[in-house]
């Protein structure tokens, strides 16, 4: 496992369940500082699950989650997340909506200080000129945006992301990976990303690593370092048949626990 003495983030055997039906069950992984991780898994494999508990809004029942060396025992702005829909307060404008996050993580912070940092991320995702406005006036690409501005402000050591682009047009899911990975590079020291998906090309595009979740119970069924060098392009990527040998190891890495499961049922 990569990053095993440097490891920013560590889940420890890990064991968790809901209402008595066991969900995960023996994670082990370690995320190196500043790296970005994907985690890719059929659905219902508790990618999702993982990364609540990795957000400390569920308790392991066995095991533990370490961000930063210290054990996760809740929510905390040093772990900033984006989940897929959005979830922007309807009720407050857009720039309130990101000054809101900054404040939390800078307790005492002037109202305008915090505004005016708010206003800064949302041009760095391309939404100048849409501080004032509500969430609704905005279209869902707008809306994730801004829900990545608002993570990204906190300035957080990690970053956890859940399909993020899962509700967006191709057009635009292509322009927000982009986007992601420039403000991920551009950041000194980099946040240590752990990104949810099911689409594998989404993994070997944006990540240093993809951990392969299998179901029934949830554990991690493979591990793959992502080998091509940054800046990435689709194009180039298609062009590399080592991006070709990864989805096919990954599929294989799938159908190989879907037929195990099968089996045994
Ligand atoms: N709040 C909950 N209460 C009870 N069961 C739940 C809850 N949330 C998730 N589950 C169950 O836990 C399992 C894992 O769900 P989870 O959403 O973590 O999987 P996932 O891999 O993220 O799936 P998807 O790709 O469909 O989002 C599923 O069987 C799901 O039905």
């Amino acid at each position: 496992m990569s990053g095993a003495t440097t490891a920013a983030l560590r889940v420890e055997r890990l064991r968790f369940g809901y209402g008595g039906t066991t969900v995960l069950d023996g994670i082990d992984l370690a995320v190196a500082e500043g790296s970005f991780l994907a985690l890719l898994g059929p659905s219902g494999s508790g990618k999702s699950t993982l990364l609540r508990l990795i957000a400390g809004l569920e308790s392991p029942e066995r095991g533990r989650v370490l961000a930063g060396n210290r054990p996760v025992a809740g929510p905390g702005v040093e772990r900033a997340e984006v989940f897929q829909n959005y979830a922007l307060f309807p009720w407050m404008r857009v720039v309130d909506n990101v000054a809101e996050g900054v404040r939390k993580a800078r307790p005492g912070i002037a109202r305008t200080a915090a505004r005016a940092r708010a206003a800064d991320y949302l041009e760095r995702v391309g939404l100048p000129g849409v501080a004032e406005s509500y969430p609704f006036e905005l279209s869902g690409g707008m809306q994730q945006r801004a829900a990545i501005a608002r993570a990204l402000a906190l300035e957080s050591p990690f970053l956890l992301m859940d399909e993020p682009f899962g509700a967006l047009d191709p057009v635009n899911r292509a322009r927000l990976q982009d986007l992601l990975v420039e403000l991920w590079q551009g950041r000194a020291p980099r946040p240590t990303v752990v990104f949810v998906t099911h689409d594998v090309d989404e993994a070997l595009l944006l990540a240093d690593r993809v951990a392969v979740l299998g179901a029934s119970p949830g554990r991690v069924i493979a591990d793959f370092a992502v080998p091509f060098e940054r800046p990435r392009s689709r194009a180039a990527l298609f062009g590399d048949h080592r991006f070709h040998a990864l989805r096919e190891s990954i599929a294989e890495a799938l159908d190989a626990d879907t037929l195990a499961r099968l089996a045994a049922a």
